[in-house]
C-alpha cells in the first residue's frame, strides 16, 4: 500500500517508511525514520498498513505517546485487537479492514439481507493476489461479522473455514468463509445468499488499491478532529 500512498500528492510529505524502494525522494520537510517513537512524536496522523506485529509494536508505544491512527491492517489477533481497543482510550483511532466506500455500503447491505433473508444459507468467498499473506481476509470476516449479526449470531460460533471429506449436510446457521488466490486480483469479495429456488450474491470487487489509499487519506484528514475512540471508515463517511 505504501506505493499507493505516495501516488497521492497529498499523502506524499507524509510518508515515512522505504521512500527509496519506490525511486522517490521526499520533500526536504518529510521525517524519514525507522524509529517508532520518532514517527509517533512527530506525526499528526499515523497510517498503518503493515502486518499484525508492526501493529501491535504501533500500538504499543502509541499507549506512550497518543497520536492519531488510521490503522487498515488485518489479520489482528485477539491480543492486538484487544490493544487496539486500550489504545483507542487515549487517542482517536480508525481501524478498518476495508478502506473502500463500496464496502462500508456492502457491510450495511449484507446485515439488512441477512435479517430479511432469514431462511438463506451464507457463504462468502473472497479472492486476492498472490502476495497476501493473511486468510481470510480481514473485509470478509468483517463482512462475515455484519451477517452473523442480523441474525443475532456471533460470527465466532458458526464459522466454517473449509470443507473436506465427508463432512454431512450443511448446518442451518453456519457461515463459511473461503480465501483463493492468484494472480494479481486487488480484491474481491462475494456474499452469497442461498435458497430453494432462488439465491442473491453480492460482490465487490476493488479494482484499484488507490481506491484504499483514497480511503485512508480522507480517514487520516478525519480522525484528527476527533475525541478518543474507536472509530471506521462508516463514521468518517456518515454511514
Ligand atoms: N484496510 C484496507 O483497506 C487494506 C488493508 N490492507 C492490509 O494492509 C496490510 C499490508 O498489505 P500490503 O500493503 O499488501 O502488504 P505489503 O507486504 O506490500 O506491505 C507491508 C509493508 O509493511 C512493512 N512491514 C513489515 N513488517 C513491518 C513491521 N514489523 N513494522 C513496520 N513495517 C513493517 C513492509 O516492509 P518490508 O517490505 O521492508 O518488510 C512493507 O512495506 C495487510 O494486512 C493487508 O491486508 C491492504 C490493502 C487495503
Ligand atoms: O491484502 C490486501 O491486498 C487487502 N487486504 C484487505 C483485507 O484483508 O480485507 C483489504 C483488501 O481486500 C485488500
Amino acid at each position: 500500500m505504501i506505493e499507493n500512498l505516495i501516488k497521492d500528492k497529498e499523502a506524499r510529505p507524509h510518508v515515512l517508511h522505504a521512500l527509496e524502494d519506490f525511486n522517490f525522494m521526499p520533500p526536504k520537510e518529510a521525517i524519514v525514520t525507522d524509529d517508532v517513537v520518532e514517527l509517533l512524536q512527530k506525526s499528526a496522523v499515523i497510517i498503518d498498513f503493515t502486518i499484525a506485529m508492526g501493529c501491535e509494536t504501533l500500538l504499543e508505544n502509541a499507549l506512550k505517546h497518543p497520536t492519531p491512527l488510521v490503522i487498515g491492517t488485518t489479520g489482528l489477533n485477539e491480543h492486538q485487537q484487544n490493544l487496539l481497543k486500550e489504545a483507542a482510550n487515549n487517542m482517536p483511532i480508525l481501524y478498518s479492514t476495508n478502506m473502500s466506500l463500496g464496502v462500508a455500503v456492502l457491510n450495511r447491505l449484507v446485515e439488512l439481507a441477512s435479517k430479511s433473508l432469514s431462511d438463506f444459507d451464507i457463504e462468502i468467498v473472497e479472492q486476492h493476489h498472490r502476495f497476501k499473506k493473511d486468510a481470510p481476509s480481514g473485509t470478509a470476516l468483517t463482512l462475515g461479522e455484519h451477517a452473523a449479526r442480523g441474525r443475532g449470531l456471533n460470527l465466532d460460533d458458526v464459522r466454517v473455514s473449509g470443507r473436506n471429506g465427508l463432512i454431512g449436510e450443511r448446518s442451518k446457521d453456519e457461515i463459511a468463509i473461503m480465501a483463493l488466490r492468484g494472480g494479481d486480483i486487488v480484491g474481491r469479495h462475494t456474499v452469497g445468499f442461498y435458497n430453494d429456488g432462488e439465491f442473491i450474491e453480492m460482490n465487490h470487487t476493488a479494482t484499484s488499491r488507490d481506491t484504499f489509499a483514497k480511503g485512508a487519506i480522507k480517514a487520516a484528514k478525519w480522525i484528527i478532529n476527533q475525541p478518543n475512540g474507536l472509530y471506521t471508515i462508516s463514521d468518517c463517511l456518515g454511514l
